[in-house]
């Protein structure tokens, strides 16, 4: 595996092969073109202090503030540690005692969070509201804020009894536009003139002017090229190129929101350059290869004489250096982004524009060698038109997916989203992966308090496709409802659920098969989940160490809700986002008579079940299913 770093405003390329690669130990960087000084002669070179401002630093550019938390008001319930106790998701819990087991929400809801939504008060406003995942999205704002929002969120698991995970979404090597110049937003009118470039904003440029984050951007384009704004909402056509400044003419008008994501076609395909790549390369490994560099640079130093080859070669390790500097900060934003994720101690990563399974088994292998406990997921984000050739064996690489149908709509024809849509969902199921439906289910409530008929059937298609969890992006982040969105999401699952319960019942359609990978305890669950729908039994209950054991009765998407016990609490976290469990942390022992007793009364203590309750138990301790009246 010789993953390519490409340098299109250079035209010029190189390859590194990884350290851990089986062939090579050091990093080789292939140049295919020998006539080092004319890089010189380019003008798209900068100094690296420059490139760090751009892009190494992000944040320096970005003023986002935070809403002061409402330290006072806040009563902190410390819960008792967990000695003994069983603790469920405080939102779970007041759901499961007011509706009963039977109609307890299935899906799951991932709230993107944003500058309307990343205050401590509005994080519990969300919880309440249902939000099972809090999801920070890397494309946006500093790490600095994100730290802040993760560590709310973990001090509202905390101190108000929530179970809420947390994602972390990587940017990816996305082309979009700068940051307005502090506006929060800008209208692209119909036949208007806009000027996109690589320059900084000032005094110089014309009226209506955005900056672009990729500095081949004016190389690559051409007059004629169509140019998309986050995934098609507006539309400009180029006229002119000028120097670092491509001039547009508004084709589709509408709003432009800050740091929005830009692809262009030509000739109505998609072209793709370098809009969807995570290298398969390493922060670690991109120090090692800036300090072989160094180290090249220092020996064509001390090469006196003049003689024109190794005058020709110090000349070329200069240019090395500015050319890793600037294709390096470009790749290593999601490496730098991974490690905080990694030391923040998120639930799950999700990974943009993947490609193929490499990059996902690679960042598997990152994390395992970074977190023994090996307890951060990785979603494969689906929205790069190449994944789709390979989506098998991306899914099985990953612990869940995402169908991102933001930048997939800008990837392939709108018209077909949905059924890319429906078979991801499909494959997910038969693979056992969680997977998650985003982007646009209730864009309109962005603004507006009421979504529209065609929202609400868009997300009750995904409910009735039986999607793991549904995601909220602007309406969580920066709309105006965010926890009215929430609510519909809920509302609509709700309705959609139940409806979808009792025509199974009349057309008595059984549950997925196992066809996929059967074992022991897949034909354990699949017989467990049948059992329960045929005696109409109140709840199932899984003890599980891994999860595992409850990941397979959720997939076969039971019709009474699965309560899944486990001791280990970020087992715990991981498990929201699978369908119809239930996730209680409880330390059990491997005598079940006694883990039963020990949960039938701390549940009952807690007005979670009632006497004479049926439930189905299995568990991975034993082997059995047990079927049992609660006494
Ligand atoms: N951390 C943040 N800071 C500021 N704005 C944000 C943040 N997260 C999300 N947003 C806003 O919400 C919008 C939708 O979020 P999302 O779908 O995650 O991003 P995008 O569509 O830009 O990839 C973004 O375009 C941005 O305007
Ligand atoms: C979820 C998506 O990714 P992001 O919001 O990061 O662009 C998407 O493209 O649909
Ligand atoms: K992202
Ligand atoms: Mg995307």
């Amino acid at each position: 595996m010789t993953p390519s770093v490409t340098s299109k405003s250079l035209r010029f390329s190189f390859s590194i092969a990884p350290s851990h690669s089986q062939s090579n130990l050091f990093p080789i960087i292939s140049l295919p073109n020998p006539n080092f000084h004319l890089f010189r002669q380019l003008p798209l070179l900068k100094p690296i202090s420059a490139v760090q401002s751009n892009f190494l630093v992000p944040e320096v550019q970005k003023t986002q503030t935070f809403p002061a938390t409402n330290g006072p008001n806040f009563p902190a319930v410390k819960l008792p540690p967990d000695t003994g106790a069983i603790v469920v998701d405080r939102a779970t819990e007041s759901e499961l005692k007011e509706n009963g087991f039977r109609s307890t929400r299935r899906t799951k809801i991932v709230c993107t969070i944003g500058p309307q939504t990343c205050g401590f008060d509005e994080l519990e406003a969300l919880a309440i509201g249902g939000m099972n995942v809090a999801r920070i999205n890397m494309c946006h704002g500093t790490r600095e804020w994100h730290r802040q929002v993760i560590e709310r969120v973990r001090r509202l698991n905390e101190e108000k009894g929530f179970g809420v995970a947390m994602m972390m979404d990587t940017e990816g090597s996305e082309i979009h536009m700068g940051d307005l110049g502090g506006a929060t937003s800008a209208k692209a009118e119909d036949g208007q003139i806009w000027t996109f470039t690589v320059r900084t904003l000032g005094l110089n440029c014309p009226e209506r002017t955005i900056t672009v984050n990729y500095d081949g951007f004016a190389e690559d384009m051409k007059v004629g090229d169509e140019l998309l704004v986050d995934g098609g909402m507006v539309r400009f056509v180029v006229t002119e190129k000028i120097g670092p400044d491509v001039i547009c003419y508004c084709t589709d008008p509408g709003m432009l929101l800050p740091r929005a994501n830009l692809t262009f076609w030509r000739d109505g395909s998609l072209v793709r350059e370098r809009n969807a790549m995570l290298p398969t390369i390493s922060s670690k490994e991109i120090s090692f290869l800036i300090v072989m560099t160094l180290r090249f640079d220092r020996e064509a130093r001390k090469l006196d004489g003049g003689l024109t080859p190794k005058e020709t070669l110090h000349e070329a390790s200069r240019n090395l250096i500015d050319l890793l500097a600037f294709d390096i900060s470009w790749i290593l934003h999601d490496w730098l982004d991974i490690d905080f994720g990694i030391a923040e101690g998120v639930d799950f990563i999700a990974v943009s524009f993947v490609k193929s399974a490499e990059v996902i088994k690679h960042l598997k292998s990152y994390i395992a060698a970074r977190s023994p406990k090996n307890d951060i997921a990785v979603i494969a984000k689906l929205e790069s038109i190449d994944s789709l050739s390979n989506l098998e064996e991306i899914i099985l690489a990953s612990d869940g997916a995402m169908v991102a149908r933001g930048d997939m709509g800008a990837q392939i024809p709108l018209e077909q989203v949905p059924s890319v849509q429906g078979n991801i969902v499909q494959l997910c199921k038969q693979l056992n992966k969680p997977v998650i439906v985003a982007s646009q289910l209730l864009e309109s409530m962005v603004e507006y308090p009421i979504p529209t008929r065609a929202e609400v059937a868009d997300v009750s298609e995904a409910v009735g496709q039986q999607a793991d969890a549904l995601m909220l992006s602007g309406e969580s982040a920066m709309g105006h409802y965010p926890e009215k969105a929430l609510a519909v999401l809920r509302s609509v699952s709700l309705r959609i659920e139940r409806w979808l319960r009792e025509k199974r019942h009349s057309t008595l359609e059984v549950p997925i098969s196992s066809s996929v990978c059967i074992g022991i305890p897949e034909e354990m669950c699949n017989a467990a989940v049948k059992m329960a729908n045929k005696l109409e039994a109140d709840a199932l209950f899984v003890y599980t160490k891994t999860g595992h054991m409850a990941s397979l009765l959720s997939r076969n998407r039971p019709d009474c809700p699965v309560f899944a016990f486990t001791p280990n609490s970020s087992v715990r976290r991981r498990l929201n986002l699978r369908w119809g469990l239930i996730p209680f942390c409880l330390s059990f022992s491997d005598d079940m008579e006694s883990n039963l007793k020990r949960t039938f009364s701390l549940l009952k203590a807690r007005g979670m079940i009632n006497s004479g309750d049926l439930i189905i138990v299995v568990s991975d301790l034993l082997q059995s299913i047990q079927v049992i009246n609660v006494p």
